[in-house]
């Protein structure tokens, strides 16, 4: 594998421990516990079959495998997903970002290196310069760059024929792809979030991995607080290793796993402090809402944008939080959440129960 030098993915992460972008520690440890073949990855079972389908011909072919697009939140497998075509079609993988291309040149450097085969993993491809992406087009279409040499009236195009190749491109949206990019693809994946019972098998594999002692009862207890995503699932299995060694012989049982995460703040349904904090302030202060976004960011003392990108979107995945055009509104299912009785309906409705019914 080869790590582009121009590559932010050592980027400084998130300080929460329920966050779903990679910070230095999961990096340090996720080559150990990324799978290495398609039969290896969980889940994702339609995404799985698809792409093997597209491997498997490829290879029949001796052909290079199509472009892929990866679609999902972070932390679900796209990186790994691509490490994985890479190695199904036995071809090296060259790893890289949208946010480091900022100029066409600096793509053509890549492209103009590439090697017969090999796989390209442009992460955040949403965030690439406009030149960069244009020049992807044709890139992507006909194998060919041109490549300007001079400025001005005296700027000339001088054509580079490139090997054959598979860009894996990653997106946090696909809807963010301009459409002649996203058409250039011939294989279109969205990953959705995990279910339970997948996260309890990548966190038993992982347990292996680490050499760490789970049992069925651990695994779901961790995996019941994962938000849905492997990255989370791995990155908790660690803290509770360390809660498990510290304070008891080492092996992670659901009492030890719960007594762990509750140390950390993290709820029986994966929320933490600050989506807790949220919640509370919608409920207690504003019985409920609706409220604005900006009055519910001072009562928990944040920055509106932290309220409303990093707590929001998990409250209203789980259904806790609807955002409405009146405001920030709690469900009824964020009242018994947090165990707390819902104020009876006002005579003449309004308010939350008018928004959610009694
Ligand atoms: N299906 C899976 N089975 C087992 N482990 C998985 C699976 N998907 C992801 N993981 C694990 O989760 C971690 C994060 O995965 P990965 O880096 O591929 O996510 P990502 O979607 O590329 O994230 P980002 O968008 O932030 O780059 C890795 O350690 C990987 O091993």
């Amino acid at each position: 594998m080869n790590w582009d030098e121009t590559t932010d993915a050592a980027a400084p992460g998130p300080d929460r421990l329920v966050g779903a972008s990679a910070d230095r520690e999961d990096q340090a440890v996720e080559a150990a516990l990324r799978p290495k073949e398609l039969d290896e990855f969980i889940g994702q079972e339609k995404v799985r079959e698809q792409l093997d389908l597209v491997l498997r011909a490829a290879r029949a072919r001796g052909a290079t495998a199509d472009h892929v697009l990866l679609s999902g939140a972070p932390g679900l497998g796209k990186t790994t997903l691509s490490m994985i075509i890479a190695a199904e079609m036995s071809a090296p993988i060259r790893i890289t970002s949208g946010p480091a291309i900022q100029h066409a040149g600096d793509l053509a450097a890549i492209l103009s290196s590439l090697q017969e085969g090999e796989v390209l993993f442009l992460d955040e491809i949403h965030r690439m310069s406009r030149p960069a992406e244009e020049m992807l087009y044709m890139a992507m279409e006909d194998f060919r760059v041109d490549v300007i040499v001079g400025k001005g009236p005296g700027a000339t195009a001088i054509p580079l024929e490139l090997p054959p190749f598979t860009l894996v491109g990653a997106t946090t949206r696909a809807g963010l792809l301009p459409p002649p990019l996203r058409d250039r693809f011939g294989f279109t994946a969205h990953m959705e979030f995990y279910e339970p019972a997948e996260l309890e098998r990548v966190i038993h594999r992982s347990a292996h991995l680490l050499d760490v002692a789970i049992d069925t009862a651990g695994a779901a207890e961790i995996a019941g607080r994962s938000r849905g995503t492997p990255r989370i699932a791995n990155r908790l299995l660690r803290r509770v290793r360390d809660y498990a060694q510290v304070k008891a012989d080492g092996e992670i049982t659901r009492d030890i796993a719960a007594a762990a995460l509750g140390v950390y703040e993290v709820d029986g349904r994966g929320l933490d402090r600050l989506d807790r904090a949220v919640l509370e302030a919608l409920l207690k202060l504003f019985g409920g809402g609706p409220v604005g976004l900006s009055t519910l960011a001072v009562a928990v003392g944040e920055e509106r944008e932290t309220v409303e990108e990093v707590a929001e979107p998990f409250l209203v995945r789980e259904g806790l939080l609807a955002r409405t055009p009146r405001g920030r509104v709690a469900t009824p299912a964020a009242w018994d959440h947090l165990g707390l009785t819902r104020p009876q309906a006002a005579p003449g409705g309004g308010g939350q129960q008018g928004l959610f019914g009694a």
